[in-house]
């Protein structure tokens, strides 16, 4: 049967220069809910696909998903299925556009049942159709409570996202106090700022906290922002993605996909063995 997962493979095999050596997962996190999480995780995948990265977006906001929404596109079954054994993780895959597959999450309280600690690792790492894709963008729910804390343990870089006010800000450092007990390396971002000054005050604060009194060791690095933008909210309503757009916040949200490739980059160089990998980073960030 041609199901959503032979689909998946054939356009694979139809460009194999860009077959990954390694599926990155990128957790993306907040203290507080309605930060823009999933605005970000949405519009990241976007343009990590525009520019040829075969990129999975797993709606891991277990019990409150809404990715398809944004997505605008139809579901008919979701991880719940999966998770109740109905179907397999590659029956549920929704191709959204070319290099762009959703992993639809559940937003009823049904799947709130699933929060055994290994259920959702398991379950990843038996899916070996994830293996082709070059990122999962993990978009997690707020807070530090079920299952947030095993997704943030099991990506590669784990981003925070935070808007400027004081109960965020509060809620994200606990996050960040959390995090850091199975995390060294952590990223924020600034969404709804005035502009990058503001977003990197608010870090250096938030920095200067956490290196008082955080004990564990911690690098928390400024990922960058993303502005307070009509452009923003008003694709959320009309159901697009502002990063197809010509905008300044498409510039800033492609200059952040930019930032977190050289990072990555940075870490394959680190590793001798992939550095053909890492000058196929290198070759990519060149089109931004
Ligand atoms: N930079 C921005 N400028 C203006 N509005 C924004 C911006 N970022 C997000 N928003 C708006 O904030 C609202 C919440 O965004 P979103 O749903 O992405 O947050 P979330 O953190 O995923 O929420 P939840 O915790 O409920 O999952 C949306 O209506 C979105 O349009």
């Amino acid at each position: 049967m041609d199901n959503q997962a032979n689909k998946l493979r054939s356009l694979m095999s139809q460009d194999g220069s860009k077959k990954s050596q390694n599926t990155h997962f990128i957790a993306i996190t907040s203290g507080k809910g309605g930060v823009g999480k999933s605005t970000i995780s949405a519009n990241l995948a976007n343009v990590l696909s525009n520019n040829g990265y075969k990129v999975g977006l797993f709606d891991a906001d277990i019990g409150l998903a809404n990715l398809d929404v944004i997505l605008n596109v139809r579901i008919q079954k979701n991880l719940l299925h999966v998770l109740r054994g109905e179907c397999s993780l590659e029956d549920i895959l929704i191709e959204v556009k070319p290099n762009l597959w959703l992993i639809p999450g559940e937003s009823g309280d049904e799947i709130l049942k699933y929060n055994d600690k290994n259920i959702y690792e398991r379950f990843l790492n038996q899916a070996s159709i994830l293996d082709e894709l070059d990122f999962l963008i993990i978009d997690t729910g707020a807070g530090i409570g079920g299952n947030i804390l095993n997704f943030l343990e099991m990506a590669d870089e784990v981003i925070i996202v935070t808007v400027p006010d004081p109960a965020a800000i509060t809620d994200a450092y606990a996050t960040i106090k959390t995090t850091s007990k199975t995390k060294e390396n952590l990223l924020m971002l600034f969404n709804v700022v005035k502009n990058e000054n503001e977003a990197l005050r608010v870090f250096e604060n938030i920095k200067k906290v956490a290196d008082a009194n955080i004990k564990n060791p911690l690098n928390l690095e400024f990922l960058g922002h993303l502005s307070a933008s009509k452009d923003v909210s008003s694709s959320i309503k009309k159901r697009t993605l502002f990063t197809d757009e010509n905008t300044n916040a498409s510039d800033e949200l492609k200059s952040l996909a930019s930032k977190l490739l050289y990072r990555l980059e940075r870490k394959m160089l680190d590793n001798v063995s992939n550095r053909s990998f890492s000058n196929f980073f290198r070759k990519i960030i060149e089109r931004f």
